[in-house]
Protein backbone atom coordinates (compact mmCIF):
# COMPACT_ATOMS: atom_id res chain seq x y z
CA UNK A 1 0.00 0.00 0.00
CA UNK A 2 0.80 3.63 -0.54
CA UNK A 3 1.86 5.34 2.87
CA UNK A 4 3.29 8.42 1.54
CA UNK A 5 1.99 10.66 4.48
CA UNK A 6 4.34 8.83 7.06
CA UNK A 7 7.52 9.41 5.67
CA UNK A 8 6.82 12.97 7.01
CA UNK A 9 7.59 12.53 10.40
CA UNK A 10 6.35 9.29 10.77
CA UNK A 11 9.43 7.56 11.29
CA UNK A 12 9.33 3.60 12.08
CA UNK A 13 5.49 4.03 11.83
CA UNK A 14 5.90 3.69 7.80
CA UNK A 15 7.12 0.15 8.74
CA UNK A 16 4.58 -0.87 11.18
CA UNK A 17 1.37 0.93 8.88
CA UNK A 18 2.63 -0.99 6.06
CA UNK A 19 2.79 -4.62 7.72
CA UNK A 20 -0.82 -3.83 9.48
CA UNK A 21 -2.47 -3.21 5.84
CA UNK A 22 -0.66 -6.08 4.61
CA UNK A 23 -1.06 -8.33 6.92
CA UNK A 24 -4.86 -7.28 6.95
CA UNK A 25 -5.05 -8.16 3.14
CA UNK A 26 -3.29 -11.59 4.19
CA UNK A 27 -6.00 -12.72 6.46
CA UNK A 28 -8.69 -12.23 3.94
CA UNK A 29 -6.31 -13.97 1.19
CA UNK A 30 -6.47 -16.56 3.80
CA UNK A 31 -10.03 -16.66 3.79
CA UNK A 32 -11.23 -17.06 0.83
CA UNK A 33 -7.92 -18.77 -0.73
CA UNK A 34 -6.47 -17.47 -4.04
CA UNK A 35 -9.21 -16.59 -6.55
CA UNK A 36 -10.13 -13.31 -4.16
CA UNK A 37 -6.54 -12.19 -4.85
CA UNK A 38 -8.20 -9.63 -7.21
CA UNK A 39 -10.59 -8.03 -4.59
CA UNK A 40 -8.09 -8.13 -2.03
CA UNK A 41 -5.90 -6.20 -4.24
CA UNK A 42 -8.60 -3.50 -4.19
CA UNK A 43 -8.92 -4.23 -0.76
CA UNK A 44 -5.77 -2.76 0.53
CA UNK A 45 -3.10 -0.92 -1.44
CA UNK A 46 -0.27 -2.52 -1.24
CA UNK A 47 3.38 -1.18 -0.96
CA UNK A 48 5.85 -3.23 -3.22
CA UNK A 49 8.39 -3.74 -0.13
CA UNK A 50 5.43 -5.57 2.14
CA UNK A 51 6.01 -9.18 2.24
CA UNK A 52 2.39 -11.76 2.41
CA UNK A 53 3.92 -12.82 5.56
CA UNK A 54 3.66 -9.47 7.17
CA UNK A 55 0.46 -9.25 6.05
CA UNK A 56 -0.45 -12.19 7.38
CA UNK A 57 0.70 -10.98 11.06
CA UNK A 58 -1.24 -8.02 10.54
CA UNK A 59 -4.69 -8.84 10.14
CA UNK A 60 -4.46 -11.04 12.61
CA UNK A 61 -4.11 -7.94 14.92
CA UNK A 62 -8.11 -7.25 14.19
CA UNK A 63 -8.70 -11.14 15.08
CA UNK A 64 -6.63 -10.38 18.61
CA UNK A 65 -8.88 -8.02 19.77
CA UNK A 66 -12.35 -10.12 19.26
CA UNK A 67 -13.07 -11.31 22.84
CA UNK A 68 -13.74 -14.71 22.58
CA UNK A 69 -17.58 -16.02 23.03
CA UNK A 70 -18.15 -17.97 26.23
CA UNK A 71 -20.54 -19.51 28.77
CA UNK A 72 -18.66 -17.58 31.74
CA UNK A 73 -19.18 -13.76 30.62
CA UNK A 74 -21.71 -11.56 32.34
CA UNK A 75 -24.07 -9.51 30.45
CA UNK A 76 -22.28 -6.30 29.27
CA UNK A 77 -18.85 -7.65 29.65
CA UNK A 78 -18.33 -7.29 25.94
CA UNK A 79 -19.73 -3.98 25.79
CA UNK A 80 -22.35 -1.39 27.12
CA UNK A 81 -22.13 1.39 24.39
CA UNK A 82 -23.81 4.77 24.24
CA UNK A 83 -25.18 6.71 21.41
CA UNK A 84 -25.41 10.61 21.74
CA UNK A 85 -27.71 12.24 18.60
CA UNK A 86 -31.71 11.68 17.60
CA UNK A 87 -33.77 14.58 17.54
CA UNK A 88 -36.76 15.74 15.72
CA UNK A 89 -35.06 15.38 11.70
CA UNK A 90 -33.20 12.39 12.29
CA UNK A 91 -33.73 9.32 14.15
CA UNK A 92 -32.52 6.50 11.60
CA UNK A 93 -28.81 7.89 11.84
CA UNK A 94 -28.52 6.83 16.06
CA UNK A 95 -31.12 3.73 15.23
CA UNK A 96 -28.12 2.87 12.46
CA UNK A 97 -25.54 3.10 14.84
CA UNK A 98 -27.12 1.93 18.16
CA UNK A 99 -28.25 -1.87 16.26
CA UNK A 100 -25.29 -1.76 14.56
CA UNK A 101 -22.93 -1.91 17.89
CA UNK A 102 -25.28 -4.40 19.12
CA UNK A 103 -24.73 -6.84 15.99
CA UNK A 104 -21.38 -6.82 15.85
CA UNK A 105 -21.29 -8.08 19.45
CA UNK A 106 -21.72 -5.42 22.20
CA UNK A 107 -24.42 -6.39 25.00
CA UNK A 108 -26.40 -3.43 25.24
CA UNK A 109 -26.34 -0.61 23.49
CA UNK A 110 -27.96 3.06 24.92
CA UNK A 111 -29.57 5.82 23.44
CA UNK A 112 -29.24 9.30 24.54
CA UNK A 113 -31.39 11.80 22.37
CA UNK A 114 -33.87 14.54 22.62
CA UNK A 115 -37.89 13.98 24.14
CA UNK A 116 -39.34 13.95 21.01
CA UNK A 117 -36.88 11.60 19.32
CA UNK A 118 -37.12 9.47 21.82
CA UNK A 119 -40.30 7.19 21.51
CA UNK A 120 -39.99 7.22 17.81
CA UNK A 121 -36.25 5.30 18.26
CA UNK A 122 -37.62 3.18 20.77
CA UNK A 123 -40.30 1.72 18.21
CA UNK A 124 -38.05 0.59 15.41
CA UNK A 125 -36.51 -1.92 18.01
CA UNK A 126 -36.95 -3.35 21.12
CA UNK A 127 -33.24 -4.08 21.96
CA UNK A 128 -32.24 -0.39 22.35
CA UNK A 129 -32.29 1.67 26.16
CA UNK A 130 -33.64 5.22 24.78
CA UNK A 131 -32.97 7.91 26.96
CA UNK A 132 -35.19 11.07 25.97
CA UNK A 133 -32.66 13.61 28.18
CA UNK A 134 -30.54 15.46 25.46
CA UNK A 135 -32.91 18.53 25.49
CA UNK A 136 -33.07 18.60 29.00
CA UNK A 137 -31.89 21.34 30.93
CA UNK A 138 -30.11 18.59 33.10
CA UNK A 139 -28.97 16.61 29.97
CA UNK A 140 -25.51 16.51 31.00
CA UNK A 141 -25.90 15.24 34.52
CA UNK A 142 -28.48 12.81 32.86
CA UNK A 143 -26.08 11.54 30.81
CA UNK A 144 -22.86 11.72 33.03
CA UNK A 145 -24.38 9.45 35.44
CA UNK A 146 -24.31 6.54 32.84
CA UNK A 147 -20.90 7.27 31.98
CA UNK A 148 -19.78 5.01 34.78
CA UNK A 149 -21.70 2.39 33.36
CA UNK A 150 -20.17 2.79 29.87
CA UNK A 151 -17.17 1.43 27.59
CA UNK A 152 -17.76 4.01 24.69
CA UNK A 153 -19.67 7.18 23.40
CA UNK A 154 -20.42 7.74 20.02
CA UNK A 155 -21.38 11.42 19.60
CA UNK A 156 -22.82 11.99 16.65
CA UNK A 157 -25.06 10.67 14.73
CA UNK A 158 -28.50 12.07 13.89
CA UNK A 159 -27.85 15.45 16.53
CA UNK A 160 -28.19 18.09 14.54
CA UNK A 161 -26.86 21.57 15.30
CA UNK A 162 -28.64 23.14 17.59
CA UNK A 163 -27.07 25.80 19.54
CA UNK A 164 -28.32 23.86 22.74
CA UNK A 165 -27.98 20.25 21.78
CA UNK A 166 -24.94 21.23 21.17
CA UNK A 167 -24.09 22.96 24.34
CA UNK A 168 -25.28 19.94 26.19
CA UNK A 169 -22.99 17.66 23.88
CA UNK A 170 -19.60 20.44 24.63
CA UNK A 171 -20.64 19.30 28.98
CA UNK A 172 -21.03 15.30 27.97
CA UNK A 173 -17.67 15.29 26.37
CA UNK A 174 -15.93 17.03 28.67
CA UNK A 175 -17.55 14.69 31.17
CA UNK A 176 -16.42 11.34 29.28
CA UNK A 177 -12.92 12.89 29.01
CA UNK A 178 -12.90 13.41 32.40
CA UNK A 179 -13.85 9.62 33.36
CA UNK A 180 -11.61 8.56 30.78
CA UNK A 181 -14.28 7.47 28.29
CA UNK A 182 -13.51 6.25 25.16
CA UNK A 183 -15.56 8.26 22.62
CA UNK A 184 -16.22 8.10 18.64
CA UNK A 185 -16.70 11.57 16.91
CA UNK A 186 -19.31 11.06 13.74
CA UNK A 187 -21.73 13.48 12.24
CA UNK A 188 -23.02 16.79 14.12
CA UNK A 189 -20.07 15.82 16.59
CA UNK A 190 -17.69 16.57 13.84
CA UNK A 191 -19.49 20.01 13.52
CA UNK A 192 -18.82 20.73 16.76
CA UNK A 193 -15.70 20.44 17.16
CA UNK A 194 -14.85 22.03 13.79
CA UNK A 195 -16.35 25.01 16.14
CA UNK A 196 -14.73 23.74 18.94
CA UNK A 197 -11.34 22.27 17.72
CA UNK A 198 -9.91 22.19 21.50
CA UNK A 199 -12.77 20.52 22.78
CA UNK A 200 -11.15 17.24 21.98
CA UNK A 201 -7.24 18.35 21.17
CA UNK A 202 -4.96 15.32 22.46
CA UNK A 203 -7.89 13.23 23.77
CA UNK A 204 -5.64 9.64 23.34
CA UNK A 205 -9.19 7.70 23.58
CA UNK A 206 -10.93 9.76 20.48
CA UNK A 207 -11.66 8.60 17.47
CA UNK A 208 -12.98 11.26 14.75
CA UNK A 209 -15.11 9.64 11.85
CA UNK A 210 -15.66 12.42 9.11
CA UNK A 211 -17.30 11.69 5.27
CA UNK A 212 -15.90 13.76 2.70
CA UNK A 213 -17.56 17.43 3.38
CA UNK A 214 -17.06 16.75 7.23
CA UNK A 215 -13.62 16.43 6.65
CA UNK A 216 -12.64 19.73 4.72
CA UNK A 217 -14.70 21.44 7.12
CA UNK A 218 -12.73 19.84 10.22
CA UNK A 219 -9.47 20.23 8.30
CA UNK A 220 -9.53 23.91 7.28
CA UNK A 221 -10.83 24.92 10.97
CA UNK A 222 -7.63 23.34 12.23
CA UNK A 223 -5.14 24.01 10.09
CA UNK A 224 -6.64 27.29 8.71
CA UNK A 225 -5.37 26.12 5.38
CA UNK A 226 -7.62 24.92 2.67
CA UNK A 227 -7.32 21.23 2.08
CA UNK A 228 -4.59 19.87 -0.53
CA UNK A 229 -6.71 17.44 -2.42
CA UNK A 230 -3.58 16.20 -4.06
CA UNK A 231 -2.14 14.51 -0.99
CA UNK A 232 -5.47 12.51 0.92
CA UNK A 233 -2.66 10.74 3.31
CA UNK A 234 -0.69 13.56 4.29
CA UNK A 235 -4.34 15.51 4.72
CA UNK A 236 -4.96 13.05 7.59
CA UNK A 237 -1.91 12.31 8.84
CA UNK A 238 -1.50 16.84 9.65
CA UNK A 239 -4.93 16.70 11.01
CA UNK A 240 -4.66 13.82 13.05
CA UNK A 241 -1.20 15.52 14.28
CA UNK A 242 -2.73 19.14 14.52
CA UNK A 243 -5.10 17.92 17.02
CA UNK A 244 -2.80 16.04 19.44
CA UNK A 245 -2.74 12.70 17.72
CA UNK A 246 -6.40 12.16 18.19
CA UNK A 247 -7.41 9.21 15.59
CA UNK A 248 -8.80 10.51 12.05
CA UNK A 249 -11.08 8.00 10.16
CA UNK A 250 -11.50 9.98 6.79
CA UNK A 251 -14.19 7.85 4.75
CA UNK A 252 -14.77 7.91 1.00
CA UNK A 253 -13.69 5.65 -2.02
CA UNK A 254 -10.61 4.63 0.21
CA UNK A 255 -10.70 5.05 4.25
CA UNK A 256 -7.97 6.37 4.97
CA UNK A 257 -6.77 6.35 8.77
CA UNK A 258 -4.17 8.01 10.89
CA UNK A 259 -2.91 8.62 14.71
CA UNK A 260 -0.59 11.04 13.03
CA UNK A 261 2.12 8.66 13.58
CA UNK A 262 1.06 5.82 10.85
CA UNK A 263 -1.19 5.96 8.10
CA UNK A 264 -3.49 3.36 6.91
CA UNK A 265 -6.02 2.54 4.14
CA UNK A 266 -8.75 0.40 3.62
CA UNK A 267 -10.36 -0.10 -0.08
CA UNK A 268 -11.99 -3.15 1.09
CA UNK A 269 -14.65 -4.13 -1.82
CA UNK A 270 -17.86 -2.19 -0.75
CA UNK A 271 -20.48 -1.03 -3.37
CA UNK A 272 -21.50 1.85 -5.66
CA UNK A 273 -24.48 2.25 -3.64
CA UNK A 274 -24.06 5.62 -1.63
CA UNK A 275 -27.18 5.54 0.85
CA UNK A 276 -27.64 7.35 3.84
CA UNK A 277 -26.58 5.82 7.21
CA UNK A 278 -23.87 3.93 5.85
CA UNK A 279 -21.60 5.72 8.07
CA UNK A 280 -23.42 5.71 11.20
CA UNK A 281 -23.25 1.84 10.74
CA UNK A 282 -19.10 2.25 10.65
CA UNK A 283 -19.28 4.91 13.51
CA UNK A 284 -21.43 2.49 15.62
CA UNK A 285 -19.45 -0.79 15.04
CA UNK A 286 -16.11 1.54 15.93
CA UNK A 287 -17.96 2.28 19.42
CA UNK A 288 -17.60 -1.71 19.99
CA UNK A 289 -14.33 -2.23 18.48
CA UNK A 290 -12.75 0.93 20.07
CA UNK A 291 -13.40 -0.77 23.55
CA UNK A 292 -12.77 -4.15 22.49
CA UNK A 293 -9.20 -2.73 21.01
CA UNK A 294 -8.38 -1.02 24.33
CA UNK A 295 -9.28 -3.78 26.25
CA UNK A 296 -7.15 -6.09 24.57
CA UNK A 297 -4.28 -3.23 24.66
CA UNK A 298 -0.98 -3.30 22.43
CA UNK A 299 0.82 -6.62 23.59
CA UNK A 300 -2.70 -7.70 21.25
CA UNK A 301 -2.20 -5.26 18.75
CA UNK A 302 1.94 -5.81 18.51
CA UNK A 303 2.55 -2.41 19.55
CA UNK A 304 0.32 -1.04 16.91
CA UNK A 305 -1.93 1.79 18.35
CA UNK A 306 -5.35 -0.33 19.39
CA UNK A 307 -7.44 2.26 17.94
CA UNK A 308 -6.12 2.18 14.52
CA UNK A 309 -6.98 -1.41 14.61
CA UNK A 310 -10.30 -0.88 15.51
CA UNK A 311 -10.85 1.69 13.19
CA UNK A 312 -9.27 -0.69 10.23
CA UNK A 313 -11.77 -3.12 11.50
CA UNK A 314 -14.86 -1.12 11.27
CA UNK A 315 -14.11 0.21 7.86
CA UNK A 316 -13.45 -3.03 6.71
CA UNK A 317 -16.81 -4.30 8.46
CA UNK A 318 -18.65 -1.36 6.97
CA UNK A 319 -17.78 -2.15 3.07
CA UNK A 320 -18.36 -5.84 3.56
CA UNK A 321 -21.91 -5.17 4.31
CA UNK A 322 -22.07 -2.95 1.51
CA UNK A 323 -20.63 -5.58 -0.85
CA UNK A 324 -23.24 -8.19 0.38
CA UNK A 325 -26.37 -6.51 0.39
CA UNK A 326 -25.68 -5.12 -2.81
CA UNK A 327 -24.82 -8.55 -4.24
CA UNK A 328 -28.68 -8.88 -3.07
CA UNK A 329 -30.45 -6.07 -3.68
CA UNK A 330 -28.34 -4.00 -6.17
CA UNK A 331 -29.87 -0.45 -6.76
CA UNK A 332 -32.51 -1.07 -3.94
CA UNK A 333 -29.57 -1.57 -1.38
CA UNK A 334 -30.19 0.29 1.73
CA UNK A 335 -28.86 0.54 5.27
CA UNK A 336 -30.89 -2.03 6.84
CA UNK A 337 -29.94 -4.64 4.10
CA UNK A 338 -26.54 -3.60 5.42
CA UNK A 339 -27.19 -4.03 8.76
CA UNK A 340 -28.69 -7.48 8.08
CA UNK A 341 -25.10 -8.24 6.72
CA UNK A 342 -23.28 -7.43 9.68
CA UNK A 343 -23.36 -10.82 11.10
CA UNK A 344 -22.17 -12.59 8.16
CA UNK A 345 -19.78 -9.83 7.07
CA UNK A 346 -18.23 -9.99 10.42
CA UNK A 347 -17.73 -14.14 10.56
CA UNK A 348 -16.40 -13.98 6.73
CA UNK A 349 -13.85 -11.26 7.63
CA UNK A 350 -13.23 -12.14 11.10
CA UNK A 351 -13.70 -15.41 12.60
CA UNK A 352 -13.90 -18.14 9.61
N1 LIG B 1 -31.66 8.36 8.36
C1 LIG B 1 -31.06 9.32 9.05
O1 LIG B 1 -31.55 9.79 10.08
C2 LIG B 1 -29.74 9.83 8.60
C3 LIG B 1 -29.29 10.99 9.19
N2 LIG B 1 -28.07 11.48 8.92
C4 LIG B 1 -27.68 12.65 9.68
O2 LIG B 1 -27.78 13.80 8.89
C5 LIG B 1 -27.02 14.84 9.50
C6 LIG B 1 -26.19 15.56 8.45
O3 LIG B 1 -25.21 14.64 7.94
P1 LIG B 1 -24.56 14.82 6.48
O4 LIG B 1 -23.65 13.69 6.25
O5 LIG B 1 -25.64 15.05 5.48
O6 LIG B 1 -23.62 16.07 6.70
P2 LIG B 1 -23.64 17.52 6.02
O7 LIG B 1 -24.91 18.19 6.37
O8 LIG B 1 -22.36 18.16 6.42
O9 LIG B 1 -23.67 17.23 4.48
C7 LIG B 1 -22.66 16.61 3.83
C8 LIG B 1 -22.84 16.97 2.38
O10 LIG B 1 -21.71 16.54 1.68
C9 LIG B 1 -22.13 15.88 0.53
N3 LIG B 1 -21.10 14.85 0.24
C10 LIG B 1 -20.93 13.67 0.86
N4 LIG B 1 -19.90 13.01 0.32
C11 LIG B 1 -19.42 13.81 -0.66
C12 LIG B 1 -18.36 13.68 -1.60
N5 LIG B 1 -17.57 12.60 -1.60
N6 LIG B 1 -18.15 14.70 -2.45
C13 LIG B 1 -18.93 15.80 -2.45
N7 LIG B 1 -19.95 15.97 -1.58
C14 LIG B 1 -20.19 14.98 -0.70
C15 LIG B 1 -23.48 15.28 0.85
O11 LIG B 1 -24.28 15.12 -0.29
C16 LIG B 1 -24.06 16.32 1.78
O12 LIG B 1 -24.75 17.29 1.06
C17 LIG B 1 -26.18 14.14 10.59
O13 LIG B 1 -26.79 14.30 11.84
C18 LIG B 1 -26.27 12.72 10.19
O14 LIG B 1 -26.02 11.82 11.24
C19 LIG B 1 -27.11 10.77 8.08
O15 LIG B 1 -26.34 9.99 8.96
C20 LIG B 1 -27.82 9.91 7.04
C21 LIG B 1 -28.94 9.09 7.60
N1 LIG C 1 -16.93 6.21 -3.15
C1 LIG C 1 -17.00 5.21 -2.28
N2 LIG C 1 -16.75 3.94 -2.66
C2 LIG C 1 -16.82 2.93 -1.77
N3 LIG C 1 -17.15 3.09 -0.48
C3 LIG C 1 -17.39 4.32 -0.04
C4 LIG C 1 -17.33 5.46 -0.92
N4 LIG C 1 -17.65 6.56 -0.20
C5 LIG C 1 -17.88 6.13 1.07
N5 LIG C 1 -17.74 4.80 1.16
C6 LIG C 1 -17.92 3.95 2.35
O1 LIG C 1 -19.23 4.18 2.85
C7 LIG C 1 -19.19 4.19 4.27
C8 LIG C 1 -19.82 5.49 4.76
O2 LIG C 1 -19.07 6.58 4.25
P1 LIG C 1 -19.78 7.93 3.87
O3 LIG C 1 -18.76 8.84 3.30
O4 LIG C 1 -21.01 7.63 3.06
O5 LIG C 1 -20.22 8.40 5.31
P2 LIG C 1 -21.34 9.40 5.75
O6 LIG C 1 -21.56 10.44 4.71
O7 LIG C 1 -20.98 9.86 7.10
O8 LIG C 1 -22.62 8.45 5.86
P3 LIG C 1 -24.02 8.76 6.57
O9 LIG C 1 -25.02 8.87 5.49
O10 LIG C 1 -24.27 7.60 7.47
O11 LIG C 1 -23.85 10.02 7.35
C9 LIG C 1 -17.74 4.03 4.67
O12 LIG C 1 -17.53 2.68 5.04
C10 LIG C 1 -16.95 4.33 3.43
O13 LIG C 1 -15.81 3.52 3.33
MG1 LIG D 1 -22.31 10.65 8.52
Amino acid sequence: MAVPGMATGAGVGAAVACAAVVALLSAVLALYGPPLDAVLERAFSLNKACSIKDMKNTFQLVRNIIPPLTTKKHKGQDGRIGIVGGCQEYTGAPYFAAISALKVGADLSHVFCTQEAAPVIKSYSPELIVHPVLDSPDAVQDVEKWLPRLHALVVGPGLGRDDGLLRNVKGILEASKARDVPVVIDADGLWLIAEQPALIQGYQKAVLTPNHAEFRRLSEAVLRDPLDSSDPHGAVLRLSQALGNVTVVRKGERDVISDGRQVLECSQEGSSRRCGGQGDLLSGSLGVLVHWALLAGPEKTDGFSPLLVAAFGACSLTRQCSHQAFQKHGRSTTTTDMVAEVGPAFARLFES
